[in-house]
């Protein structure tokens, strides 16, 4: 069959993906057809954008497609050579069943009790923050009146902290501390990173890594920029261990060494089947700890990521976040928000959506053909490399109405989600078998995170400009995002 595709020279497509990997994709989607072709290391490397196309190779003809592709390969040595980098077949359904336990009602029950815990501390955090940053001013309240939160001037709050004082760090107001954070601001990016952490590890691990939160999140940082550098890279790895390459594995060994300490002592189902699994011969103590390995990077960096896109969305729509907070104090009054309040919170979880669709952190996806294909009339031959970019499609304008902004209040709006062209449209957990299993634990965690802290307080950009994408191991923010908080 003849190939109608747009074919794009390798030298050109390599040199796009290297210099603007999300342009790129852009730019394919609005090629006719949204299919584009380009020939790389002797076999052919398809773009597609299309739902349809996408459904096909996710669901349809999964079982011709299977992640032994570059991507998953690379990243083996840094998620562990678990189920999320499985390529398919008979390991990948064993080990999906095996992780299955970790999302089941009463694990998502147990897990949204632990993270209403976590947000305790983060709410009093940024409560704090919040109070500290301008004191009388920040809230425009005058000498004896109280504010939203019940709080007359001059009173002590839950978290300790006197209207009108600086907090327990001791800074005046106008200087920064050693982090280089003004008084009253966080950065986001960082504080969605830890409690990620912190959930991922005490949901998975049961276990709360406090005093080696900090190193363990160095370690992480380390690693995810070392593999993002090396995937921005073309060619393969100089022989000789570079002093990048003897920090990664030095962290990586520290990360591995914190994960068999926890698999010595099995304290979650999770961990107690993995173990019996391998104690049964059915995989190795390295299996195992691979698979707790891949779950917790694919559990925690997505989902602090996301959060932190959450934030800077809101901070920068002050009008979304206002109706946020109506809803917020319309079900919630004031006491923080529990799993069963997540259905009657329909504005937080469209919130969550709309910052998922334009910055969706799985932000590339690859498969290889395993046999001989066809999509959307264009030749698929065996062995062929199949790549498409979320990001793209949720741009898409034959998909979106006004794809750049954020409208949360889209998904009340038939034809502003794009459901009437695909059900399938709006897909940051992916789609079919392969699709994420902690799909329903992180859109509880974000919710109850986003509906926690926005109650309490108002965020705003400390500078302003928009902040670009960085297309890493997953779509981060481009810089720290800094935050200025206020109570409401
Ligand atoms: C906002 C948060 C998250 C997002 C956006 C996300 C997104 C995704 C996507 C798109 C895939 C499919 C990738 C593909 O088909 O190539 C996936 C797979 C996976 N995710 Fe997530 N994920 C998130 C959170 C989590 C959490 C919290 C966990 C576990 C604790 C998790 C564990 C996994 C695993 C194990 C797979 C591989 C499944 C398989 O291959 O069968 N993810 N995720």
């Amino acid at each position: 069959m003849a190939s109608t595709a747009h074919r794009i020279r390798a030298i050109q497509a390599l040199g796009a993906f290297r210099r603007d990997a999300l342009g790129l994709f852009e730019d394919v989607a609005r090629v006719p057809g949204g299919i584009a072709v380009t020939r790389a290391f002797g076999r052919e490397l398809v773009f597609i954008t299309h739902p349809d196309h996408v459904v096909h190779v996710l669901r349809d003809n999964h079982r011709n497609y299977s992640k032994d592709a570059p991507i998953y390969r690379v990243a083996r040595p840094f998620l562990g050579n678990g189920l999320t980098v499985s390529p398919g077949g008979d390991d990948w359904l064993h080990r999906r069943r095996l992780v299955q336990p970790a999302f089941s009602r009463a694990a998502l029950t147990g897990a949204a009790r632990i993270t209403e815990d976590c947000l305790a501390d983060v709410a009093g955090h940024w409560t704090a923050t919040a109070l500290a940053k301008g004191t009388a001013d920040a809230t425009g309240l005058a000498k004896g009146t109280v504010d939203a939160t019940g709080l007359a001037k001059g009173t002590v709050d839950a978290t300790g902290l006197a209207k009108g004082t600086v907090d327990a760090t001791g800074l005046a107001e106008g200087t920064v501390d050693a982090t280089g954070l003004a008084e009253g601001t966080v950065d986001a990016t960082a504080e969605m990173a830890t409690l990620s952490m912190r959930l991922a590890c005490r949901i998975l691990f049961g276990a709360e890594l406090d005093e080696r939160t900090a190193e363990v999140a160095a370690d992480l940082r380390l690693v995810c920029d070392h593999v993002a550098a090396f995937l921005a890279r073309p060619f393969p790895p100089l022989v000789v261990p570079t002093p990048a390459d003897r920090r990664f594995r030095a962290a990586m060994r520290r990360i591995r060494a914190t994960i068999a300490a926890l698999v010595a002592e099995p304290r979650t189902e999770l961990i107690a089947g993995l173990v019996a699994d391998g104690e049964s011969g059915g995989s190795t103590r390295e299996q195992v700890a691979d698979e707790l390995l891949g779950l917790f990077f694919a559990g925690h960096e997505t989902q602090g990521h996301t959060l932190a896109w959450c934030w800077q969305l809101l901070a920068t729509h002050p009008a979304a976040q206002a109706t946020l907070h109506d809803e917020l104090e319309a079900v919630l009054g004031g006491r923080p928000p529990a799993l069963e309040d997540l259905p009657s919170l329909p504005y937080t979880r469209q919130v969550v959506d709309e910052a998922m669709r334009l910055y969706p952190v799985v932000w590339i996806m690859m498969r290889r053909a395993i046999g001989a294909d066809t999509i959307g009339g264009h030749p698929i031959a065996a062995g062929s490399l199949v790549a498409w970019s979320p990001y793209a499609g949720n741009r898409h304008p034959d998909v979106w109405k006004r794809p750049g902004d954020f409208w949360p209040g889209r998904f009340d709006d038939p034809g502003g989600t794009g459901a009437a062209y695909h059900r399938h449209s709006l897909a940051p957990f992916g789609i079919g078998p392969r699709s994420c299993p902690g799909s329903n634990l992180a859109l509880n965690q974000a919710c109850l995170t986003i509906a926690t802290l926005a109650q309490r307080c108002r965020v705003a950009p400390v500078h302003d400009g928009p902040v670009g994408a960085d297309p890493s191991l997953t779509l981060r923010p481009a810089e720290a995002l800094r935050l200025r908080l206020t109570s409401w």
